[in-house]
């Protein structure tokens, strides 16, 4: 695997944060991420656990790493961040940026197989092995000890990327997560337009189908939710679905659902919460 390109370093909170190019066999693009590094990773003293964030609709790489408010929280308990973009960019799709809900910066982390988005958009494959393969050869991180989480779409991808892959998360979480993508307009949407009609295939990458035919390891999750929220309000995330589904089924996942009043969808929900999240991952990613 060749080496990624470091495009930028900046110190910061006791350790740096890098910015990489490199060129994906995923999704047969150059893509971009971000990862902070605790000084004991830097200077190879020791492997240390790594949490992996997926972002939402029109975010890329940067948004969560510079105003999510992890990096002091994650200084405390040595742990590395990596941030990698939503989608691929620029690939001469038609139409790849005219909607913010589709193609560009919205890549809803799953394996395309329309013909006009198969070739590029491969998300699942890119951030569930390639990114992770190559952050496991490249830095000193424990692969061993990986957990992910995320916000809105990403919060989805990462209660998703668990629920498929039981045993390789240690713990999971999502800030106001898209839950049943298949019964709301967001998801609805994406996947007719990435998967087309067929829902069985939908349901292999539905949160809220998977929970209840989970028979992996216990998995730990955790839910923050703003009731304020104005996706929350159009049944654009349905919370509630993915809660009955796991309490239902009676799977192995032990779920903390919490709704905070008061706060909406932005990020100033999801840097309220990080230290939460992150004391939450900790715990898990150091047992
Ligand atoms: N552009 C949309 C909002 C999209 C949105 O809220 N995106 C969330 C993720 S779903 C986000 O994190 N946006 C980028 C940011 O706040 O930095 C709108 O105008 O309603």
């Amino acid at each position: 695997m060749t080496a990624p390109e470091l495009v930028s370093k900046s110190r910061c909170f006791h350790g740096e944060v890098h910015k990489y190019m490199h060129q994906s066999t995923a999704t047969q693009s150059k893509m971009t991420f971000n990862i902070y590094l605790p000084d004991a990773a830097l200077t190879g003293k020791e492997k240390v656990p790594v949490l992996y964030y997926l972002s939402g609709l029109t975010c890329n790489e940067d948004n969560m790493i510079t105003k999510g408010g992890a990096l002091a929280h994650l200084s405390k308990h040595q742990i590395a961040l990596v941030t990698p973009d939503t989608s691929p960019r620029s690939c001469g799709i038609p139409g790849e940026s005219d909607d913010w809900e589709l193609g560009t910066g919205a890549g809803f982390y799953v394996d395309a197989t329309q013909e006009k988005w198969s070739r590029h958009y491969n998300m699942y494959t890119y951030v569930h092995q390639e990114l992770q393969d190559l952050v496991k050869e490249h830095f000193a991180v424990d692969a061993l000890r990986t957990s992910v989480f995320g916000h809105s779409m990403g919060g989805h991808g990462a209660l998703m990327l668990a629920l498929r892959n039981p045993g390789h998360y240690r713990s999971v979480s999502g800030f106001a997560p898209i839950c049943h993508p298949s019964t709301s307009e967001w998801g609805r949407k994406q996947f007719t337009e990435y998967l087309g009609k067929d829902e069985e295939l939908w349901a292999r990458y539905d949160a809220t189908e998977l929970v209840k035919q989970y028979e992996g390891e216990r998995l730990p999750i955790l839910i923050d939710q703003g009731a304020d929220d104005p996706f929350y309000k159009s049944k654009q995330l349905q919370p509630s679905h993915f809660v009955i589904a796991t309490e239902s089924s009676r799977r192995n996942v032990v779920l903390e659902n919490r709704v905070q009043p008061g706060y909406d969808h932005s990020y100033w929900f999801v840097q309220s919460f990080m230290e939460s999240h992150i004391e939450f991952h900790a715990k898990h990613l150091k047992q």
